[in-house]
Formats: C-alpha cells, structure tokens, sequence
C-alpha cells in the first residue's frame, strides 16, 4: 500500500546503515523540547556566543558533571520533593495527582501521550482547566493554570506551585532517561511529586543532594492482592473472559489472536507499541467494556504503562523477549510491571492472578515477582541544543553527525550520570548532514519522534528533510496521496499502514515546530486519524473473515452492539454518518462537493470517529474546524455514477451538510 503512498521510495538513507549498527533500542527517542530555553546553559553561553573564539576554546563544553547548575529557575527555589514509591496499582499517581488538583497552578509530566490525555481529561472533568500540550498535539483550555503534558515538553522555565513527574524510575532509560532527568532537575515548582519505583529513591536522592532540595520518600502498598499461579496456563481452551496473554513479538500476538478467537469463544482485543495511541487506547477501551464481545487482550508490554485495563489474569505466554541484540530473560522490572496490571484497584477483577502459558517459565515468574527491582545507578544526561552548538564552532568544518559523535565520546559526566543513546539519531544527522540547512534545523530533523529502523518512517524523514532543504515548504502531498487508503488486507498492508501513521504524525509533529514549511498539520491529522480507522477495522475484522458462522457469542455479549444479528459481519451495514474531508481528490468528480468521502461502516466505528474530530475540533483553530465536517448519508442518488467504491449499491450521501449537524451520540 505504501508503494504508492510515498512517491519516492528510492530515497537513500546515505549509507547510514553501513555507518551504525542497527540496534533496537527499548524505548524509541520522542523529544519534543529539547530545544526550549534552558536559561543556566544559556547564561554560561551567551558570554562565548560573540565571535570571540579564543574564550570559546578555553571553555569546556565537555563538561556535563553539574547539569543540576543548567536550571536557574529551579535552582532560585527551595523545592519539596514528595517521592510516592511503591508497586504498580498502590495508588502513587492518585495521591500526587490529589496533589496537583488542590494546587493553584501545576504541570503533570508523564512518559506517554495516553497518560498525559488521561490526566488532561480528569483534571478538566474535575473542574480544574488544563491544557494538553505533547510533541504532536496542544490543546488550549481557557483560564488553565494546569498542563498535562509529555516530559519531553516539560517547560522549565516558568514556575508552578505543584508538578508531578510520573514514572521517575525511566530516569535510567537509555534513550528517553535524560527528559526525566531534566524535568527532575529542572522544574520550578514549590512541590514536586515523583511517583515510580523504589529502585530510584537512592539515585534521586544522590542527584538533588547539590540543590538543597528537600526530600520527603513515601512507600505504597499495592491496593488489591496479586496471586502468582502455581500452575500454567497449558492450552488456550483454558483462556477466560478478563484473561490478558503477553507476547513480544508483533507477529505472535496476530497469530496468538487468531488461534484463540478460532475456539470461537472469546475475541481478543491487542495492544502494542507500533498501534497509534489512539488505537491502543480504544482497544483497551472496547476489552473493558462489558457489553462490548472483546473479552480478552493479546498485548506486548506497552500494557505495563498508560492504560487503564479491566484484567484478570495476566498469562506470560513466553519469559523471553528480543531486546534489539539478543533474546533475553524478562527483567525483574519488567515482570513486575507487566504482572502488576491484573487486578486493578476499583475494576471488576479486584484480585489480580498472575501465570505462564507454559510450566517451565513459571519459576522465573514466581521468583522475579519476589524480588526487589535493582536500585538504579544512573540517570540518563543529553547534551541541549545549546551546547552542541558552541561546540561545533570549535569545529566550523565538521557535520553534525561527527559532532554529536565526537561530543557524545569526549563528554565528561559524573558518576551519577550516562549519556543517551543516541544511535538513532545520528542515523538522522547523518541524512540531514548533507543538506544545506541550518544546524539548528539538522537537530531538530535529529530530535524527531522518527523510526528510523522502520523504512517507510526513515524514507518520509528523509523526503521532508530534502524538500525542506530544496524548496523550505513541505506539503504533504508531494509526498503522500490523500484518499488512497485502504483497509489492509494483509498482516504486512496493516504493517505498512502503522509506518504510514508514524509519518503523518511525524509531519504533524514538525508542523508545530516549523509552522510555515510544514503548513498541511490539519491534512496529515485527519489522514492520520482515518489510518487510525482502518488499523482498527482490520483489528475487528481480523481472524473473522474466514470462519464467521463458528461463532458463539460469550456470555457477557450485548448483542446491540453491532447492531447485526451476525456481529461480525458488520461492513454490511452502511451507516448513516460520514466524514468530509475536504482536501481529498474527489472534488473534480462530484459536483457540488469539495472533498473526499470517508465512510465508517459500524456506527461503532463511526462514533470513535466523531469522538475524535469533536476532540480535535475543541482545540483547533477555526480554519481547522472547517476542515472536517461530520454530515448525514442519505438515501439519495447524488453520488451515483461518481465512482465511489466506498459505497454500497442503493446508497448515497447528501451534500453540503452543515458544521452545526451533529451525530446522536
Ligand atoms: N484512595 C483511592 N481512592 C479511590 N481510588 C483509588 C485510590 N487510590 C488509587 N485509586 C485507584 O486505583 C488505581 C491505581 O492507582 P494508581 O494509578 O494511582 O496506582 P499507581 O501506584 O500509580 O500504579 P501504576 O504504577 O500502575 O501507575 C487507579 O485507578 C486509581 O484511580
């Protein structure tokens, strides 16, 4: 499907693969403000930033071992530091974020776009306006004192009465580590509020030891029991409603979804990394919902964080996992956390059961969860934006790439302390490099939430970063067609569709960072929200299509919700809401209408969508707000003969609906 989407997949990666090995890294680089002011580092600079070289050189930019010295801000206050520590689901982030409520004005910071949506919408719903600002999206709240926001774009030069930094313990990621460090050290606020494991009390108490910060450590107990089993899982015939079967490996949890939803009792919903959030999200939603027929969840470890999750058992159905270099045994940590999803206070499975598919991994689990986390020793360090900089003037003739290299080998840290891993951005620096744009475009093309080890997410870098170069406007239809998507048919279209998704978000993410050259943000966000569609159509489709009159419907089933007396079969029925998006190409073929026609075929499906463009709309400007229209299909001929394969035979779609319409929903 890509083939025709991206128009240039000859681009060249520039033999970034014969320069870097090609290691997988456990969390993928999402910085979205690195370059926001860090006032210390720029005081120290600004003297150095004339054109006198010569106390350029004697400066050592090298020197990373006081970055607590970077945060003027931060350092004028004396801040109180709350560290909630405990298991997962003993309430740390409830109490912090009680906190954060009751506060005139505050920030939450947390590793993942879902969480930070999650408190966003509890805040506000509590009547405490907040604003929701992540890489990709900003959300405006009128009279907010109150952000929710993702670490990276934690701002640490304006102050607050309160700040929690969720899940501190990614302070030792290796490629994330350093945003958690800098918010760590970095924000301005009478309180702070840290809430992760226990494994980072000692090194967060070393690290502010030089801030005069004081420190206040308050240990959880988890709120509902977890049972380790004493006997496997053994065959999926054993498989219950609640049930969540843990893989690793992308293929497995298709295969494994296949396999259980072919005993035609259950159906499962599936959550991992690569899905768009708001994929993860609904999935997660539709497997708590009682009424809905997803009953159980195939999922990766991109359980253990962000989602809320009805479990009951947590099934590992291997204690293996790739992590980029070698197959490995889980992680104390990582069984932990994973483990600790099944019974979540307050759900409807109040004690959790945790065990393996198979007996022989059953005496890792059981010892694992006995075991404390190892302490953490070190927190992850970055240099900013400003400090590569004056570097390179020391080096006028040297790419980014061999400076951030160079920089990254020589830099001098102290004990407490590990540089990032930065392998895949100097994949970019080495494409950006050779492009005529500034080194401060270079490193932002650098700190784009790019994967580089996917193909199609390389190739749309690398053609924004060319056009961008060439012609210093980038629209998104030099590089993608509107209104070819599909849904895929294949494991390896719906693969490709997931890339597709990382590109439109990647241009989206750019959009807000160069807002002239990248000016198609309400283009590439509504095709990102229909690929999002369309992942989750194949999802409800998948393992369906093939035996559909084996299935039973479990217990729990509300058959309403398909609204079919054959619930699977749901793209039969044509819905009567649609969504306009007026960029699209149909324009020259149907007249009176300026856009293409999007057609959900469940009303399920349908209201996800409107969920979102409502969403989107509250914080759009009004152009955007114009962009999509939601209108009502009606049993007329308008369409007939326009050549829309999206429709049935006997349907067609009312035009020129009006923005005021909206769904019953
Ligand atoms: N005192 C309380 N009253 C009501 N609900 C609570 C209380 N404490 C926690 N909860 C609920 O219990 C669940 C787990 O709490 P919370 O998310 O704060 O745990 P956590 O320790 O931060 O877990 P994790 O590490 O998994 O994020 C949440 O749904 C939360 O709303």
């Amino acid at each position: 499907m890509a083939a025709f989407l991206l128009r240039h997949r000859q681009v060249s990666t520039l033999g970034v693969s014969g320069i870097l090995k090609d290691k997988l890294d456990p969390c993928r680089p999402h910085v979205g403000s690195r370059l926001g002011a860090l006032a210390g580092v720029c005081n120290l600079l600004r003297e150095y930033s004339t054109s006198n070289d010569n106390r350029a050189h004697k400066f050592d930019f090298l020197d990373l071992t006081c970055p607590h010295a970077w945060y003027p801000v931060a350092r004028r206050k004396n801040r109180k530091i709350f560290l909630h520590v405990g298991p997962t689901n003993s309430g740390k982030t409830y109490h912090a974020l009680k906190q954060l409520e009751s506060s005139p004005s505050g920030v939450y910071c947390g590793p993942l776009r879902l969480l930070a949506w999650e408190v966003a919408k509890r805040l506000n719903k509590a009547n405490v306006p907040c604003d929701l600002i992540t890489g990709q999206e900003r959300e405006a709240v009128n009279g907010a004192k109150h952000k929710a926001v993702t670490v990276e774009m934690a701002d640490v030069t304006s102050n607050y009465s309160c700040a929690v930094v969720d899940e501190i313990q990614m302070l030792g990621c290796m490629t994330r580590g350093f945003s958690f460090t800098r918010a760590l050290l970095g924000i301005s606020a009478d309180e702070l509020h840290l809430c992760g494991d226990p494994a980072a009390v000692p090194l967060i108490q070393e690290i502010l030891k030089p801030t005069g910060d004081d420190i206040h450590v308050q240990y959880y107990e988890r709120l509902s029991p977890l049972v380790p089993s004493q006997k496997p899982l053994g065959s999926f015939k054993n498989i219950q409603t609640g049930d969540c079967i843990v893989t690793f490996l992308r293929r497995e949890i298709y295969k494994l979804k296949g396999q259980i939803q072919r005993g035609g009792k259950h159906l499962c919903s599936v959550v991992y990394g690569s899905l768009p959030p708001e994929t993860r999200t609904r999935q997660a939603t539709m497997f708590n919902d009682a009424s809905s027929e997803f009953d159980v969840l195939v999922a990766s470890d991109a359980i253990g964080m962000g989602l809320n999750l009805n479990i009951s058992r947590i099934i590992f159905s291997t204690m293996k996992k790739f992590d980029g270099v070698e197959m490995r045994d889980l992680t104390i940590s990582e069984v932990k956390q994973i483990a600790g999803r099944a019974g979540r206070y307050g759900s409807d499975f109040p004690v959790g059961e945790v065990t393996c598919l198979h007996a022989d991994d059953l005496p890792l689990l059981h010892s694992s969860l006995k075991s404390p986390s190892p302490i953490l020793e070190c927190a992850g360090l970055f240099p900013t934006f400003d400090l590569i900089f004056m570097y390179s003037r020391l080096h006028p003739k040297k790419g980014l790439y061999r400076i951030m290299e160079h920089f990254l080998e020589n830099a001098k840290l102290s004990e407490n302390y590990f540089i990032a891993n930065c392998e895949e951005m100097l994949k970019v620096a080495a494409v950006v490099d050779v492009l005529p744009i500034s080194l401060h475009d270079k490193y932002l093309f650098v700190i784009s939430p790019v994967d580089m080890r996917d193909e199609i997410s390389s190739q749309g870098l690398t053609q924004f970063a060319q056009n961008y170069a060439q012609k210093g406007i980038v629209r998104l239809k030099e590089i993608f067609t509107p209104g070819t998507l599909q849904v895929p048919k294949t494991e390896s279209a719906l693969k490709e569709l997931e890339s597709i998704h990382k590109v439109l978000d990647l241009y989206v993410w750019l959009s807000f960072r160069l807002e002239d050259s990248f000016p198609d943000r309400e283009l590439a966000a509504s095709q990102k929200a229909i690929c999002g569609l369309l992942i989750e159509e194949f999802l409800e489709r998948f393992g369906w299509q093939k035996q559909p009159k084996t299935r039973k419907l479990p217990s729990r089933v509300n058959s309403g919700f398909l609204l079919s007396k054959e619930p699977r079969q749901h793209s039969c029925r044509l819905q009567e809401w649609i969504v306009l998006n007026p960029e699209v190409t149909l324009r020259k073929k149907v007249p009176n209408f300026a856009g293409t026609i999007f057609c959900p075929n469940s009303q399920n499906m349908f209201n996800r969508l409107a969920n979102d463009e409502l969403r989107r709309r509250r914080a759009a400007t009004s152009s955007f707000a114009l962009s999509m229209l939601i209108c009502r299909v009606k049993l007329c001929s308008r369409l007939k003969g326009a050549g829309l394969t999206h429709f049935r035979e006997g349907f067609s779609v009312t035009l020129g609906a009006s923005e005021g319409e909206r769904p019953g929903f």
